[in-house]
């Protein structure tokens, strides 16, 4: 039964608890007493025992059992398995004690046979997941060659999860312990062995003493799709003998479901005959499901804004390109429900008219006020409602180039009484002459601001004015390598994307690199510009791989309103205007304390672009148009710890019309 949902009545958000068994003969009782008596959605068990040779004592649970390879005493012929295998509700666990780089040439070749068979097993039976042993020691080239050679083998669509632990348990302290090795070393050499196999992801084992803040954060960027946690780990109140959770793994936990991670509990092993015999009894590990749906309950149900946001998460779409294209009706909409931006224009517009136009004139002085790209016409709304607000006078002309979206523009006008003080101009802004002096001019494009004509026929004041800062920090999002795999139009993975990031982990804080103020006066004044930065890891945050950069901006509309996408900013929160990323073609790693360098250039060009239309009417028309655009693209490189090739050389991937 899952935990809970995050949304009312939305069942995509519900959040999963399953729960590792011990080896069980009979699968079909394993199910009855952990899913159907234990309330788990779903088993995490070994499917064969393999009680042979060479590793019989490691294994207590196999210790008195036939020395045989051997699937379950049910066989699969019992059970509806192919149900089961399409419902999720089996993982096959591995055998915990394989090692496949072992010294000793009997255990390594054992491991290694024992893995194939049971991932054949597995895959025989269709299903989805499976549990892998922890790697050994410092070195698991050859367990990664085998996973590898698993993972790429023509049959092969099931997901191969690595049980990578992260902080120190009880018996870690040991002088003879593995644990002070940093467990994402151990697990990015083997997804590196493995070629970043999107079919590789990781099962978090958690401990009873955490690592740092800032090196959990990092595993958010990783490919986890699930979380063990342990039974050890729960404390018991003396009084009441009630379990709980630490502080720490609370917030652990509620962080991953957050982030849609299943929990698994482990850790104790429940009698199956008598828990099927005695149904009524209350089950073992009651308290422990109950102690993980309990942190989920407690989490804030989902805002509205979230619930619309859950499909766009870690979708990367190309940039829209305002000048070239046109927007569809959807992104219409998704710009209109982004109503905060609209309040802070209105608050921008509403200072800029009482600063213009004093109290004692404001029945006689008409502001002009032209706005650029209106589109269905929400800036002409939040316009007339600044007007209304400060009882001044407005005309408004709304310039817009998409015929499509006039024809709404026209009818929200109709419907609003505006006919006489909106004038709609449909056309494309860059050639279009004002018939009369401007005042105001409000806009969403301050990066190409420059190219109106309007601007050079004298407009005191554009709205957003000034100090377009952009800034950037570094990211280790690995979506970003599934998707890019996927979407080949993302050319040689160095296309910027807007994407709303949110399985990520930002590994040092966001830094300055340009800043415009718009629009430039004078024409000698450069939009080019370089910038080199230099991002220090934090030593607690262990080591990470960047695989790109996530560029945001902070625009001053007017005076103290601003307008930011940065996260860390108190600045009100947009969700249409997504931050953009700026991928590595090959991530880079870095180690804790080190120094990433970074350079970013925003390059501007002129560029003869040639369009041929072909018309066939009677007889073939050609008609070639000539039209001098100037073209804006960035290029970046890393140049330390190591260095990249430099991306989107002359913008060869991504560009955008000025
Ligand atoms: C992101 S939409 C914003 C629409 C509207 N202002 C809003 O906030 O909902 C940008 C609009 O600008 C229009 N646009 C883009 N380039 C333009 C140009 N050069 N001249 C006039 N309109 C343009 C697009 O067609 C689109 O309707």
């Amino acid at each position: 039964m899952p935990l809970g949902f995050r949304g009312e009545g939305i069942t995509y958000t519900a959040r999963f608890c399953g729960v590792e068994t011990p080896f069980y003969f009979n699968i079909k009782e394993t199910i009855k007493t952990y899913i159907v008596h234990g309330d788990f959605d779903f088993v995490v068990s070994p499917l064969m025992f393999s009680g042979h040779s060479p590793s019989k004592d490691r294994d207590p649970e196999v210790h008195n059992l036939d020395r045989r390879l051997y699937p379950y005493a049910e066989t699969d012929i019992n059970v509806a398995w192919a149900q089961w295998a399409k419902a999720g509700i089996v993982v096959a666990k591995i055998c915990p004690w394989l090692d496949l780089d072992s010294e000793d040439e009997n255990v390594r070749t054992d491991s290694e046979a024992i893995l194939k068979q049971q991932i054949e097993w597995a895959s025989y039976l269709s299903l989805k997941a499976c549990l892998l042993p922890t790697p050994k020691g410092n070195s698991c080239a050859n367990y990664a060659r085998c996973v590898n050679q698993i993972l790429k083998g023509p049959k092969n669509n099931m997901q191969l999860l690595l049980r990578i632990p992260i902080g120190m348990s009880d018996n870690d302290y040991s002088p003879r312990s593995n644990a002070s090795v940093d467990s994402w070393q151990t697990w990015n050499s083997f997804r590196v062995l493995c070629d970043h196999h999107n079919l590789l992801t990781i099962a978090l084992d958690i401990k009873r003493v955490l690592p740092p803040e800032n090196s959990l954060k990092r595993w958010y960027g990783e490919p986890v799709d699930a979380a063990i946690l342990d039974t050890d780990i729960f404390l018991t109140k003396a009084r009441g003998n009630t379990t709980y959770l630490p502080k720490r793994h609370q917030k652990l936990i509620a962080d991953l479901l957050d982030h849609n991670k299943p929990i698994i509990i482990s850790g104790i092993k429940v009698p199956i005959d008598a828990q099927s015999a005695a149904g009524s009894k209350r089950h073992p590990l009651r308290p422990y499901l109950d102690q993980v749906s309990n942190v989920y309950k407690q989490r804030n149900p989902l805002s509205e804004r979230e619930c619309r946001e859950l499909d766009i998460r870690d979708f990367l779409q190309l940039p829209l390109r305002p000048f070239r294209n046109f927007s569809s009706a959807l992104s219409y909409e998704g710009q209109a429900t982004d109503s905060l931006k609209y309040t802070e224009y209105e608050r921008a517009i509403c200072k800029a008219l009482l600063d213009r136009v004093p109290n004692e004139k404001a029945s006689f002085i008409v502001t002009v006020l032209v706005v650029v790209g209106a589109g269905r016409g929400s800036l002409v709304f939040a316009s007339l409602k600044a007007a209304e607000i400060t009882g001044r006078k407005l005309k408004v002309y709304a310039v817009e180039k998409n015929p499509q979206t006039v024809i709404a523009l026209d009818e929200v006008i109709k419907a609003n009484n505006w006919v006489d003080i909106v004038f709609i101009v449909t056309s494309d802004v860059r050639y279009w002459n004002a018939p009369e002096r401007a005042d105001i001019l409000v806009h969403k494009f301050p990066p190409t601001i420059d190219s109106f004509k309007v601007i050079s026929n004298s407009i005191s004041l554009v709205l957003p004015l000034s100090n377009l800062n952009y800034k950037f920090s570094t990211v280790n999002w690995l979506v970003v390598i599934f998707q890019a795999k996927a979407r080949k139009y993302i050319l040689h993975s160095e296309s910027a994307c807007v994407v709303k990031l949110y399985n990520v982990a930002r590994l040092a804080p966001s830094q300055q690199v340009f800043t415009f103020t718009h629009p430039k006066w004078f024409d000698k004044e450069s939009n080019e510009r370089y910038k080199k930065l230099q991002f220090e890891i934090p030593k607690d945050t262990g080591s990470a791989m960047v695989h790109g950069f996530a560029g945001y901006f902070n625009m001053t509309l007017y005076k103290d309103v601003c307008l930011a996408t940065e996260p860390s900013t108190k600045k009100p929160d947009l969700f249409s205007w997504f931050p953009m990323f700026f991928p590595l073609r090959m991530p880079i790693r870095v180690d804790r304390g080190s120094i990433l360098e970074v350079h970013f250039w925003r390059c501007v060009d002129s560029r003869k672009v040639g369009f041929l239309f072909l018309f066939l009417h009677f007889m073939l028309l050609i008609w070639i148009a000539l039209c001098n655009l100037k073209q804006v693209w960035y290029e970046w490189c890393v140049t330390s710890p190591s260095s990249s090739p430099i991306h989107n050389c002359n913008g060869r991937s991504c560009w955008m019309d000025l």
